[in-house]
């Protein structure tokens, strides 16, 4: 038996293959789900007990999106002549990641466009703007049509609602999901699908390329029926981790990502 617990050290290819994988889908499968007050828990935990400022983790959380996006889409593999991107934020911090996760992609060298359309009145969500703004990003002011976006961009970030969102979705952004819901190029939806239940996912929601989960995946994610599932927000203490139980993955090396699907 192998240091790592269980699989026979044999020389061929494929079975190692296999064991890794064995071993990779067990260390996902045994990673917390969690619902969406506890998910807030966390959250308020993290700024009181631990000190933390918003500012520092929704860094941290929009670079390891902005890292786990150029992992699954690499400028390389893009089929439309340039990099771009449509990067959708919504009113609160997973808006503010979205901006951060822009930014990130811009220094990545992608070309992201953003639509904002309901701006939070408070210093920290002016200056992510601002240094959007200043990377020369564009702020679109109302949603293209959906063949628009298709022929336009290379991939959606829906970086509209997190693990706050409740109840029956409000406009602007009922309009902007519908548009969504039609388009055919691939989505990145950063934590939660956005207009989906934190908990109960949606049938008839988005149906998004890739979901960046940050901290632990929530519940709505064993919904998830994409191609890539990466975990971001490498900033859980130990101590909090084990006691809400989390499970995390080892991240491998310095890597803020780590690939569950
Ligand atoms: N610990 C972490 O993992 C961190 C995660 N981060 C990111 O933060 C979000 C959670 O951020 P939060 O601000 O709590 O919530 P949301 O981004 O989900 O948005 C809440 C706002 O959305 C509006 N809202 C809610 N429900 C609806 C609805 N049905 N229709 C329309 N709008 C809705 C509401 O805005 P109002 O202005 O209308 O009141 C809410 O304010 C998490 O998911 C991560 O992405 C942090 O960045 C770092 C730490
Ligand atoms: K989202």
């Amino acid at each position: 038996l192998n240091h790592r617990g269980g699989c026979p050290l044999v020389s061929v290819t494929k079975v190692q293959d296999k064991c890794f994988n064995q071993q990779a889908s067990t260390m996902a499968q045994s990673i917390k789900y969690l619902g969406q007050e506890e998910a807030q828990h966390i959250d308020e935990e993290l700024f009181s007990e631990y000190g933390f400022s918003v500012d520092q983790l929704m860094e941290l959380a929009g670079l390891s999106c902005a890292t786990a996006i150029a992992r699954a889409y690499p400028t390389s593999s893009l089929v439309k002549a340039k990099p771009s991107l449509l990067v959708i934020c919504g009113p609160g911090n997973n808006g503010g990641d979205g901006l951060v996760c822009a930014r990130h992609l811009k220094l990545f060298g992608y070309e992201p466009t953003i639509l904002y359309p309901k701006r939070p009145n408070k210093p920290l969500f002016q200056g992510l703007t601002t240094q959007c703004e200043k990377m020369d990003i564009t702020f679109l002011t109302e949603i293209p049509e959906a063949m628009v976006i298709d022929k336009a961009y290379n991939l959606v970030v829906d970086a509209i609602f997190g693990f706050s969102f409740k109840g029956a979705v409000r406009e602007p952004f009922g309009s902007i999901l519908d548009v969504l819901k039609k388009t055919t190029v691939p989505i990145a939806s950063i934590d939660i699908p956005s207009g989906w239940d934190v908990e109960e996912g949606s049938t008839d929601g988005l149906q998004p390329d890739m979901l960046i989960s940050l901290t632990a995946p929530k519940k709505s994610a064993s919904r998830f029926r994409g191609r890539y599932h990466y975990l971001g927000g490498r900033f859980v203490p130990p101590a909090l981790e084990k006691k809400y139980q989390l499970n995390l993955p080892k991240y491998s090396n310095t890597d803020c990502v780590y690939q569950l699907q």
